[in-house]
């Protein structure tokens, strides 16, 4: 759905974003995208989205070309920026205004989508809370059903409920021909639908893998002392949280928070076990 090739980016010149990056991306996943502060989060997904344009390489979404910013493009992609200005009109208003440019919206499925979240579509978006227009704006990407849909930071701002209405929402909303791509540093929240995990490093794709290739690869388990070898641990209530090559095909519970810790704490290693991400 989404293919990468050799993808460079820069603001300034001075300071690469993205430097030759290569990258594929299916349909009917739910891709969740880690990365520490500044390392090219959102610019990825504006790149995705044609609203910047890679400097060099080649791009293809869904056999469009993004910067083109062709019709039939704009109107199959919906991306939700984290900060984004308040819309003048009430949000039932917006939805009637905006939702025709795509032919998949469904004004029921708005309507349903606000209703779990407790939002009043009569509400002008200038006299909600940021959480609140954070669960109107949710409400209407969702109800879009565009094939691809990027969120940036989606649970930022949302109380502990609506993180779970917004879970709930965006499994339902995944089929096979849809694609979803999550930025986010609140994995804790998203750990249960994100699939597959996405870590980018500055300038590149680090790690690119489904959870079950991930957690066929790495053992992730609490253990009373680290054990010899262990790749990374971190000391929890009564042992250790570790991370290990999984050597004995033994089943674990990923753990997203440990893996980003790991990733990032030993990218050479990481970089030469995941090398079909590059
Ligand atoms: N408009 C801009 N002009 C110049 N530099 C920019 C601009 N926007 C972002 N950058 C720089 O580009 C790099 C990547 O920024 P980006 O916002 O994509 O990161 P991110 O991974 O989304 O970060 P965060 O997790 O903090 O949201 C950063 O070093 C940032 O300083």
């Amino acid at each position: 759905m989404i293919q990468l090739n050799d993808i460079s980016f820069w603001y300034q010149r001075n300071k690469m974003v993205l430097s030759k990056m290569t990258m594929q991306l299916e349909a009917g996943k739910i891709y969740g995208l880690l990365g520490e502060n500044g390392v090219g989060k959102t610019t990825f997904l504006r790149i995705v989205a044609g609203l910047l344009f890679p400097k060099s390489g080649d791009i293809d979404v869904m056999g469009f070309k993004p910067e083109k910013r062709t019709p039939s493009f704009l109107s199959d992609i919906f991306y939700l920026p984290e900060e984004f200005d308040s819309p003048h009109e009430k949000v039932n208003e917006y939805a009637k205004l905006n939702g025709g440019f795509y032919p998949a919206f469904n004004a029921a499925q708005f309507q349903s989508n606000l209703e779990l979240f407790g939002i009043s579509g009569n509400q002008r978006f200038t006299e909600m809370s940021y959480g609140q227009k954070k669960k109107a704006l949710i409400s209407y990407a969702l109800a879009t059903n565009t094939s691809l849909l990027l969120l940036d930071e989606p649970t930022n701002g949302l109380d502990i409920p609506s993180k779970g209405i917004f879970r709930r929402l965006v499994s339902q909303a995944a089929d096979e021909s849809k694609c979803i791509i999550i930025s986010t540093h609140q994995v804790r929240d998203l750990e249960l639908i994100i699939d597959p995990i996405v870590i980018l490093e500055p300038n590149q794709v680090l790690l690119n893998d489904s959870v079950e290739a991930i957690t066929r690869k790495l053992k992730f388990s609490i253990e009373p002392t680290v054990p010899e070898g262990a790749l990374y641990y971190e000391p929890t209530m009564g042992g250790y949280n570790v991370v290990s090559i999984n050597t004995e095909g033994v089943e674990s519970k990923l753990n997203i928070e440990l893996l980003f810790n790991a990733v990032i704490s030993n990218r050479a290693h990481f970089r030469t076990l995941y090398t079909q991400a590059k």
